[in-house]
């Protein structure tokens, strides 16, 4: 489990296009088989010091008193594109000062067509913003010996500053062992026990937090939204998505609930969320009726559905029942063009914090 994204998108014949009652039980499957996407934390100080927190989206959206209201779209796209372009320009300033341009090594063992177009993706976002991108594809029936030794290559090699192995893994590895073998300091997916430990702990900071949960505190904030002393409701306890959303959010001193497969009342304590964040990886699970009038939607979702009209066959869903949602909610993020670009984006940010950690290079 743990790992694939929001979705498991080699099987898009298996998610649905409609709203549906679902049982528990499949559910409880759904979530097994999609769980995760990946986030990164940011340590990057320019994101953070020229965030824009001026657009309020209390100013935005008076929220649905009459079925007429409309959320507003948060553009993951255009925040994302605003984030690349602040990195660009400190690893511009970084490789003027230091001579040093920093490096992310992917690892990617299979042939996973989701996973190849992720991989892909990444590498073009590093090469956009002058990260140089290292890559290493092991065949399906590598061993963990093979993944290891890879692993052990990046850690020793200086000009590499983050590495991430490419979720999920075939099964017949050990997930748990071969992120272990990450150094800590070149975690930049942030899925090492020790980064997510400290993600628990009061009072410790995480060398990086993962890319996913980060992009959607960053998007948060950056559209104004405030946290503090709000309710928030997690749905889906990924190890990548849902459990550490759910701690940022905290951090961020929101009261937190999680919702996951076995909760019973979904929907009544989704109603609740002042801040909704779905990372369940079920096409239309969240219904208008799940949403407070007003709340905030932070949709990680990417669920294929089959679309005959689609070049691909398929197209992509979030989690949460877009048009019914945009109705009742005062801000919501689309799929595509929310979460995942800002995920991206995370992920080019930790890279950086991690070769100007390394470095020391303020
Ligand atoms: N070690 C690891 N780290 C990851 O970060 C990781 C991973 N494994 N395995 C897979 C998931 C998934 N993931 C996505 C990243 C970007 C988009 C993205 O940009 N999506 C576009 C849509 C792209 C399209 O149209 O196909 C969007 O939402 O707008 C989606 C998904 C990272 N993951």
């Amino acid at each position: 489990m743990a790992s694939s994204v929001l979705s498991d998108r080699s099987s898009p014949a298996t998610a649905r296009l409609l709203p549906f009652q679902r049982s528990a039980q499949s559910w409880k499957s759904q979530f097994q088989r999609s769980v995760s996407i990946a986030w990164k934390p940011l340590r990057l100080n320019v994101i953070r010091s020229t965030a824009s927190p001026h657009r309020s989206l209390s100013a935005v959206a008076p929220v649905a008193m009459t079925t007429e209201t409309s959320a507003k779209v948060i553009d993951g796209k255009s925040v994302a594109k605003q984030i690349k372009d602040e990195i660009a320009g400190e690893i511009v300033r970084m490789k003027d000062e230091t001579g040093i341009v920093p490096g992310l090594a992917v690892i990617l063992v299979g042939c996973r067509k989701d996973s190849q177009t992720y991989v892909r993706n990444k590498k073009k976002a590093c090469e956009a913003v002058g990260i140089k991108s290292y890559e290493a594809n092991l065949p399906e029936d590598s061993t963990e010996e093979d993944v290891l030794k890879h692993i052990t290559c990046f850690n020793d090699d200086p000009s590499v500053h983050g590495i991430l192995v490419q979720l999920p893994l075939p099964r017949h590895m050990n997930e748990e062992k071969i992120l272990n073998a990450v150094s800590i300091e070149k975690d930049v997916d942030g899925f090492h026990p020790l980064n997510i430990g400290r993600l628990v702990m009061q009072g410790r900071e995480p060398l990086f937090v993962p890319c996913t949960p980060k992009g959607c505190m960053e998007l948060l904030h950056r559209c104004g939204v405030e946290i503090k002393g709000k309710r928030a409701v997690v749905i889906g306890r990924s190890n990548i998505v849902g459990m550490p959303a759910a701690l940022l959010l905290q951090k961020a001193n929101a009261t937190i609930s999680m919702v996951h497969s076995s909760t019973k009342n979904p929907e009544e304590i989704t109603r609740q969320a002042d801040i909704i964040i779905s990372a369940a990886g079920v096409a239309n699970l969240v219904r208008g009726s799940w949403i407070k009038p007003g709340a905030v939607v932070i949709d990680v979702g990417i669920n294929p559905v089959d679309d005959a009209e689609s070049p691909r066959g398929y197209r992509l869903v979030g989690d949460v029942c877009y048009e019914e949602a945009c109705k009742v909610a005062s801000a919501i993020t689309p799929v595509p063009g929310g979460v995942g670009p800002m995920t991206i984006a995370m992920l080019l940010s930790n890279t950086l914090s991690s070769a100007k950690r390394i470095h020391d290079f303020k």
